[in-house]
């Protein structure tokens, strides 16, 4: 339904993911986005469900006249299933039952590659050397409650957002430990995808897995209690998770900057990663994503930014969101 962009605020902007929903609304033309909110996903029946709640939490707020909600998935067609939670809807019923006049879907990571070029100085951290080259492409990594990839290509004067689902690479070993923690993995999953490992989730299944190869009994922790104790010393086998997991992460990010030429820097987002200050700046990340044989010299010219922004992937959906509707109205 074609939209003139004079009624189309307030905009409501939503970043879905397995295990938080965030929002945010943006008023007016030009206007930042404001009340932000994160909600968790497991508290609501589906995403129309968490909407409403977050309007309903935001009460004074006009509604909303058109959307745009970056999702832990990929979005083709109608039907939206998630990957990492049990939400599905159609994107058509979703958009009539919240009386938006547009509503845009598009992959979380896709949203969130569209907001690297309107990131902020302060809004990124440089881990390692490397200097980025204006107009070559960049790369986009980060484990959450999955694991998303994106990256952005030149395309006319702008940028071009890749979805694929990078994510679900095959996982590969660099070191005899990690051939060893990789086989208990396949043990328990069909394919050992790169997810499997660098996500909360994954940062569990390394843990369990190095404590079962060391003859420990199980023990059931968080994502965030493992690499709280692997941050304070205190537990040898979180301390290798961690570390493995920031290894393997170099690894991967690694590819994705050989696969993309990614000479315009590689970011790395997610809900985990940011929150490993120096142990991830210490860990073996950067010296595992140049560790290519004959190409090292190559990746040690890309540079690699730990995002810091606090909701970056909203801004992205607002650009899809801005985009989406120039389409319509030609602007
Ligand atoms: N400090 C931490 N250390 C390790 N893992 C953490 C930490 N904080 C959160 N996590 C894990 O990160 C995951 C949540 O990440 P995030 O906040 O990016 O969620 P999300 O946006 O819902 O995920 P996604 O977009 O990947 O579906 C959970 O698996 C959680 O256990």
């Amino acid at each position: 339904m074609p939209t003139g962009c004079s009624d189309t605020y307030p905009r409501l902007i939503g970043d879905i993911g397995g295990t938080h929903a965030r929002f945010a609304v943006i008023d007016s033309p030009g206007s930042p986005p404001t009340r932000f909110r994160t909600l968790c996903c497991d508290d609501h029946a589906g995403l129309l469900e968490a909407v409403q709640a977050y309007l309903l939490l935001e009460r004074g707020l006009a509604g909303p006249r058109v959307a745009a909600f970056g999702i832990a998935n990929p979005v083709e067609g109608d039907r939206v299933r998630m990957t990492n939670h049990d939400w599905s809807f159609s994107i058509e019923q979703l958009r009539i039952e919240l009386g938006l006049a547009r509503l845009v879907v598009l992959n979380d990571f896709t949203a969130l590659a569209l907001s690297l070029p309107r990131l902020q100085a302060g809004e990124r951290r440089q881990i390692g050397g490397g200097n980025e080259c204006a107009g070559r492409p960049v790369a986009l990594i980060g484990p959450g409650t999955g694991l998303g990839v994106s990256g952005l290509v030149r395309c006319g004067n702008g940028y071009a957002p890749l979805e694929g689902e990078g994510g679900h690479v095959t996982l590969a070993a660099s070191t005899p430990r990690e051939a060893e923690l990789i086989a208990v993995l396949a043990a328990r999953f069909d394919h050992v995808s790169a997810e499997r490992a660098l996500s909360g989730p994954g940062l569990i299944a390394l843990h369990d897995a190095i404590r079962q190869l060391a003859g420990a009994p199980p023990l059931a922790l968080e994502a965030d209690e493992i690499s709280a104790r692997a941050m304070a010393a205190s537990c040898p086998w979180c301390a290798e998770a961690l570390q493995v997991f920031c290894g393997m992460l170099g690894s991967v990010a690694g590819d994705l900057a050989l696969t993309l030429g990614a000479f315009g820097g590689v970011y790395i987002g997610g809900g985990i990663v940011p929150k490993l200050g120096d142990f991830f700046d210490r860990s073996d990340f950067r010296r595992r994503f140049e560790q290519k044989g004959r190409f090292s010299e190559y990746l040690a010219r890309i540079p690699c930014y730990v995002i810091l922004a606090e909701y970056p992937a909203l801004l992205g959906a607002a650009t899809a969101l801005d985009n989406a509707l120039a389409g319509e109205t030609g602007t």
